[in-house]
This record gives C-alpha cells, structure tokens and sequence, in this order.
C-alpha cells in the first residue's frame, strides 16, 4: 500500500488521500447544488413538471422553458444534478418505452408555486445576495465587534434591513407564513389540549398572523392577538377573535392568559430572551390565573442521543444562521432551563411533536 506524505507530518495512503480530497471538494463545491436549485425555481421547472402531468422528456422540458435557444442542450445538465440531490426523478415514458422524462419528488411538490407550504419564499430569500453577502463576513465579524455578520455586511440589523427592502421582508414574511401554516396544522391537530382552559392569547412577534389566523378558527371562544412590530402589521384586517397590535415586545407585550412564541427566542441571545419572557411573564400576570407561555423552538439533540446525520446537521444549520443573521441561537435543554429560571418561570415541559422542533410550554 502507498503512503503519502502530507504536510511533512501525517503519512496516509493513497485511497485516504484520494477520500480527503472529494470530501474537501463536496463542502467546498456545496454553494453549486443551492445555486442549481435556485436556477430551477428562476426558471420555473417545477411548475413546468407539474403542469406537464405526466413524465416530462428533456425535449419537451426545453421546449415549455423560457430560455435562449442556445442553452437548450444545457438544461439536461442542470437537471442531472437535481435528479442527483432528489430535487427531481425519472421514469420510463410507458411501459414498452425505454425513453424517461422527468417527474416531481416530494422535495420538488414543497417547491410549487401556491402552495400553501411552499418554501420557495425562503429559498428565494436566503439566497439573495443580501442574505448571502453576510456569510463573506464571517471571518471579518469573528475580529471585530459587530453584534451579527449581517451587520458587518449591512451595516444595519437583519430586523432594521426588511424596514427598507419590501422585497425581502415579503420573501421573508411569506416564508414564515408558509412555515406557520404546516405548524399550526400541527399545534390544532395534535395539540389542542394545549389551549383548553385558556380565554385568551397573544402571538409575540406572530408576523403577519398566519399561526393566530388558524387557533382563532379553530378555537372560536379564543380572543387572540397578533402582536409584532408596526411596520409588520400596519395594514392587516382585524376580524372576529382576531386582532393586530403592533410595539416592541423589548418594551411590553399585551396582557392575555398565555403566549405564544413560535420561531421567536433562536432569534436573540440569553440577554434578550430573558428581557422578552421577563415581558411575556408579566403579560401573563396580568392577563389572569393559570396563564403558560407556548414556546415553538429547537431543542437541540444531546450528543449521545440517537438522531440522524441529516437531523443533526439542519440543527446546526439553523444555529450558524441564527449567528450570522441575528444575535440568536439554538439551544439546547438544559440551556432553556436556565432561561426560564432567570426570567422567573418555575417549571416547564418539552412535547417534541414537530419533526426538529419541539412545543414547550413553560409556566409561572
Ligand atoms: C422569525 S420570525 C417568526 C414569525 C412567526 N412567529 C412565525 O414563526 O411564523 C420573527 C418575528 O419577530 C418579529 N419581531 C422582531 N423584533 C420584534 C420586536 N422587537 N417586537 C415584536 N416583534 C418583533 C419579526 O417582525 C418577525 O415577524
Ligand atoms: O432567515 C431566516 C430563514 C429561515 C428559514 C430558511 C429556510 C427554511 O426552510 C426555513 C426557515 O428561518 C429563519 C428564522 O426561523 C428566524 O427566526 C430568523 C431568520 C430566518
């Protein structure tokens, strides 16, 4: 067996280094299967597929594209890739035809244009270059004493920035909504003990109301507020049991018997959490006895817990996102705890029910 010197130190032979060097190229290459499925949403492929009804050849796929002529014996590239990451498969024409065409996977299906869970928004988002422009600042952020890499870039806060981009902020509003639609069919479905006994409630930081829109539907007795910023909310219809406000919840937060943070506290730091349950606690308070505070978040996987690669990997996904975008993180149990304690909840219980994510439902 061949040994290879590397770096005058560690001697390994020619299949390790040979292995070292694919697994340096696929993280190093990663950015071009993002960029490919971006380039399929720009295009509309999945909506082409999808209205084709019935396996798509390449030809045909050419021909419904809105591309240059030239760049048509390129498509069958894009798509080679994307068969290969399980954006898209392919199956035989009929049953004495060798010829394939392309049809959707489940990946591609949450990629349609209009539906409702659609996370083509968040995609369109997270890789516009204003959202990817801070991950260059990473390094630069790590010596200066910037709060977030998003600052670095932008010299503003992530929250500050959708103020002055309508585009993004609607990308990113939409995107939540998309999430909150799939959550919330959850929280009514399998959680509805969750709200028995409650009269009111108020979704801090709830975006444009997409989470409160369905427990009001669902639970008609429920007052709900949707409380989040004013320029988040400025505009939006109250009706029945449902109603905006817009303020700081860093200020105060509407009195209501229990809150609902989903997707709230990831997004700030120990120092901030406390000061928003400190808030939410004394909503509670005044809201009435026996009030809880509904928290949807991760609650990271402990290292010797039995999970998947995969589960693992989106969690520290989402915790480097969380770094680089705003002054957040994921957490894990034991680090929650101390959060409820220091913002002077006594008792808390973990229901993990969405996939990564977990209800806790926290109390006074
Ligand atoms: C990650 S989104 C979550 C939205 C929604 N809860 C969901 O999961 O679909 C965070 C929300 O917090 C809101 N937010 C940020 N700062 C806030 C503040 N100081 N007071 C109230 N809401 C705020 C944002 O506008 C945004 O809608
Ligand atoms: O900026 C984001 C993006 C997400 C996000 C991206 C892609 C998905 O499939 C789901 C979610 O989530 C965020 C989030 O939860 C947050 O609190 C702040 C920012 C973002």
């Amino acid at each position: 067996m061949d040994v290879v010197c590397v770096n005058g130190e560690k001697h390994i032979n020619d299949h390790e280094l040979l292995q070292a060097q694919a697994h340096v190229w696929n993280y190093l290459f990663n950015f071009i299967n993002s960029m490919s499925l971006k380039c399929a949403i720009d295009l509309g492929i999945p909506d082409v597929i999808q209205n084709h009804g019935k396996p798509m050849t390449v030809t045909e796929l050419v021909a419904a594209l809105p591309i240059n002529a030239t760049k048509a014996s390129s498509i069958y590239r894009l798509m080679r890739i994307l068969v290969h990451s399980g954006f898209f498969a392919q199956q035989k024409l009929g049953n004495n035809d060798q010829e394939e065409g392309y049809v959707l996977t489940h990946a591609s299906r949450l990629l349609l244009n209009g539906d409702p869970l659609s996370v083509t928004p968040f995609l369109k988002a997270m890789l516009d270059p204003i959202l990817t422009k801070p991950w260059h600042f990473l390094g630069a952020w790590f010596q200066n004493d910037d709060p977030t890499p998003f600052d670095t870039a932008h010299g503003r806060t992530f929250w500050d920035y959708g103020g002055h981009d309508p585009m993004l902020s609607h990308f990113f509003n939409e995107g939540m909504a998309s999430d909150a639609r799939l959550v919330s069919s959850i929280l009514i479905h399998k959680c509805e003990g969750v709200f028995q006994g409650l009269n009111s409630m108020v979704d801090v930081g709830g975006g444009i109301g997409t989470v409160a829109k369905a427990i009001s539907d669902a639970f008609p007795h429920l007052e709900c507020t949707v409380f989040d910023l004013p320029r988040v909310v400025a505009g939006l219809q109250d009706r029945g049991n449902l109603k905006y406000v817009g303020g700081d919840m860093f200020e105060a937060v509407p009195a209501a018997d229990a809150v609902l943070l989903k997707w709230i506290l990831h997004d700030w730091n120990d120092e901030e959490c406390v000061k928003i349950l400190k808030r939410c606690k004394e909503a509670i308070s005044r809201g009435g006895k026996g009030g809880k505070a509904i928290i949807i978040d991760m609650v990271l996987t402990e290292k010797n817990h039995k999970v998947n690669d995969a589960s693992i990997e989106t969690q520290l996904f989402f915790d480097m996102l969380m770094m680089v975008l705003v002054t957040g993180k994921e957490r894990n149990e034991e680090e929650w705890a101390t959060l409820f304690l220091a913002a002077g909840f006594s008792d808390y219980k973990i229901t993990p029910i969405m996939g990564l994510r977990s209800l806790i439902e926290v109390y006074p």
